[in-house]
């Protein structure tokens, strides 16, 4: 990987502790992400990453433990609050409108943006009119971004699956996160599919300086494009460093040879 600039401190995940009845999702886990870097979660199925994702993003509150995202400390924000914050991100199993256009939704990702109030965006006017004109272009740039100029007005179910993905993709970029958690962006997706994406999320990562948090099963994928990683297992951390850490960890292996992946 080329070298870049990562920076200090972004994302600080102190202590976090989940619990879903009797289950315990996760225990004590704790780990930080710097700016500018690409930071996977790994571990079997089960090992509590959605779980890590999902408190970061304020889906869930924690039952002890705090995060701390630029300087400021949250553990009961909603997941509004947290994008609001910087925080973006995409979902395992795609959250867009499949009747609407490849535009349309990326511009679902600009509301957070969107400052006119709800009359002068209905008539189109004044201040209303220049945001929604700032706010295509954006738009349009994302698009070229992610190659997908020819599909701006498919409706996004007639898609094949990659590209439903890349728009995914885009409907987060739209909101110029800080941060980008990216839960299985791989998944599902034939080799090619895969190899575009990791493009895609490099390309991110140095053009838009966007720092990147992703959970992948793929581990080819992991170990190529991370900066550094932390591994689960049944909720606990087990190892947390560079991919070639991380690969002779022996709790790692030990984790590993215990499960399909
Ligand atoms: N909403 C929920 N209610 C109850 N238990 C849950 C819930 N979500 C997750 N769990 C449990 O918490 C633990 C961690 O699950 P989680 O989905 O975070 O793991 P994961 O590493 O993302 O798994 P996978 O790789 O299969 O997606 C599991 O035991 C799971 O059954």
């Amino acid at each position: 990987m080329a070298s870049k600039n990562i920076g200090d401190v972004i994302l600080d995940v102190k202590s976090i502790s989940l619990r879903f009845g009797g289950v315990k999702a996760l225990t004590d886990i704790s780990f930080d992400v710097r700016e500018h870097e690409v930071r996977a979660i790994i571990g079997p199925n089960g090992a509590g990453k959605s779980s890590m994702l999902n408190c970061i993003n304020g889906v869930y509150t924690p039952s002890e433990g705090a995060i701390t995202f630029r300087g400021q400390t949250f553990s009961h924000m909603n997941s509004r609050q947290v994008a609001e914050m910087g925080i973006g991100r995409t979902f395992q199993n795609l959250a867009l409108f499949k009747g609407m256009s490849v535009i349309d939704n990326i511009m679902t990702g600009r509301n957070l943006k969107i400052k006119s109030n709800i009359l002068l965006q209905a008539l189109r006017i004044g201040p209303a009119q220049r945001e929604e004109f700032a706010n295509r272009e954006k738009v349009e740039h994302i698009i070229d971004f992610l190659e997908i100029q020819a599909f701006r007005k498919t409706p996004v179910g007639q898609l094949p699956y990659g590209l439903q993905k890349r728009v995914d993709l885009g409907r987060a970029l739209a909101m110029e996160p800080q941060v980008l958690l990216l839960d299985e962006p791989m998944a599902g997706m034939n080799v090619e599919e895969k190899q575009d994406m990791c493009r895609f999320i490099l390309d991110v990562n140095e053009e838009f300086g966007t720092t990147i948090v992703l959970i992948e099963h793929d581990m080819g994928v992991v170990m190529d494009i991370s900066d550094r990683v932390v591994v689960l297992d049944y909720g606990k951390k087990i190892g947390d460093g560079t991919p070639d850490e991380v690969r002779d960890n022996e709790d790692v292996i030990t984790a590993y040879l215990g499960t399909s992946h």
